[in-house]
């Protein structure tokens, strides 16, 4: 699938702007500050219904404007579709499919997926367990809609069981109530680590064979997923075993006023030759470690959606030295791949023939060569 034309309003330090894309490489160069991180946000959005850069539509808004707009034209199987978003200050956005508003956020994953790759991701391993679980959340969402609608009931049952304990701490009477929320946090903690048990599962394997490749065979990685229900996978069993720890560590969950146990809590292990790369890696293997994840990424939506997805490659390449920028760049001949950078000495050679070359200027992209 691929974006051939996108259209801004009033987003960001775009008036407006409208451009045809090419359906595989793409390269968006200027100084800093120009709005190339911009441009990539938007096709995020258009793909997962958010920022991968901030939760409030007002900061997208242009300033002194009230709306803002994104609508992109999708090919996806040879069909096109538009994909059209309006940004309000202080309302709800809307979301349109092929002109027709949907009313629920997991309606637009699978219309245009997308994989971002900034250098952020290249901290995915090393950071906290906040990351990796958002990046399993992202991922997991886009091709699994059901996913996506467990993840929302587990985050309010979350939030209302976690309002209860800080008020059982003063009326010990309520404490029966917290029963119905046990009942429905295993059930829907059930399917979340269910899911993400299988997801990683299936990239673990892509990621080791890329990594192999990156490595010239020398390093051997191995993902899996750290849960307090190990060694657990069928998911009645997982929702009985949720149950029973909820149960188990209920006095502490009221003594902390918070919920100690669920996927919520979960992570993901990185090894490399059987070490552990978050404690004991390189930065340059934390890396490679990245790259493998996102490359495998691809793969795996390429196998759940039968297309690859379109890939965001933003400000990245200078961070990985030339032999990872040369793997990355050429294992993405079958993918559409919006490049930006500040620098195109690197590149200025690459595929020359089949990519389009844009400049961003204050919010004003020049097409450089076709
Ligand atoms: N809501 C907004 N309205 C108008 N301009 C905005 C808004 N939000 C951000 N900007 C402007 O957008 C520009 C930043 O754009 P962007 O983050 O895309 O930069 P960039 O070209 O990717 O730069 P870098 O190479 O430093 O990452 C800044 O000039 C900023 O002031």
């Amino acid at each position: 699938m691929y974006v051939s034309r996108m259209a801004l309003q009033n987003y960001r330090n775009y008036d407006k702007l409208s451009l045809h894309l090419h359906p595989r490489l793409n390269i968006f160069f200027g100084n800093n500050a120009q709005g190339k991180t911009n441009l990539v946000e938007s096709i995020y959005m258009c793909g997962t219904g958010r920022s991968h850069r901030t939760f409030k539509d007002k900061e997208i808004i242009r300033w002194d404007t009230s709306i803002s707009s994104i609508k992109n034209e999708v090919v996806k199987k040879e069909m096109v579709t538009t994909i059209e978003i309006n940004l309000f200050d202080g309302k709800a956005k809307n979301i349109k499919v092929g002109g027709v508003r949907i009313d629920k956020m997991s309606d637009l994953f699978g219309n245009l997926n997308v994989v971002m790759f900034s250098p952020e991701d290249l901290k995915l391993v090393k950071e906290g367990p906040v990351f990796r679980r958002r990046f399993l959340d992202v991922e997991i969402s886009q091709v699994k809609p059901n996913y996506f609608y467990n993840l929302n009931q587990y985050n309010k049952v979350l939030l209302q069981r976690n309002n209860l304990l800080k008020s059982i701490k003063y009326d010990n009477s309520l404490t029966k109530t917290l029963d119905v929320w046990d009942e429905q946090l295993s059930q829907y903690g059930s399917y979340i680590i269910t899911y993400r048990l299988d997801f990683i599962k299936k990239i673990g394997i892509l990621a080791k064979l890329i990594h192999r490749k990156i490595t010239n065979g020398k390093e051997e990685l191995s993902i899996s997923y750290s849960t307090q229900f190990k060694g657990v996978s069928n998911r009645e069993d997982l929702k009985i075993g949720i149950y029973k720890k909820l149960i188990e560590r209920r006095q502490e969950d009221i003594r902390r006023g918070i919920t100690t146990v669920g996927p919520h809590r979960d992570d993901m292990d990185f090894y490399i030759n059987n070490i552990d790369v978050k404690t004991y890696g390189s930065q340059g293997q934390q890396r490679t470690t990245a790259l493998s994840l996102k490359l495998s990424e691809l793969e795996f939506i390429k196998s759940e959606c039968s297309e690859y997805p379109v890939l965001l490659l933003d400000d990245v390449l200078s961070e990985l030295d030339i032999n990872r920028q040369k793997f990355l760049l050429d294992s993405l001949k079958n993918i559409q791949t919006i490049i930006t950078c500040t620098s195109i000495n690197d590149i200025i050679e690459f595929r020359k023939n089949d990519r389009y070359l844009f400049e961003v200027i204050e919010g004003k992209i020049n097409k450089i060569e076709e």
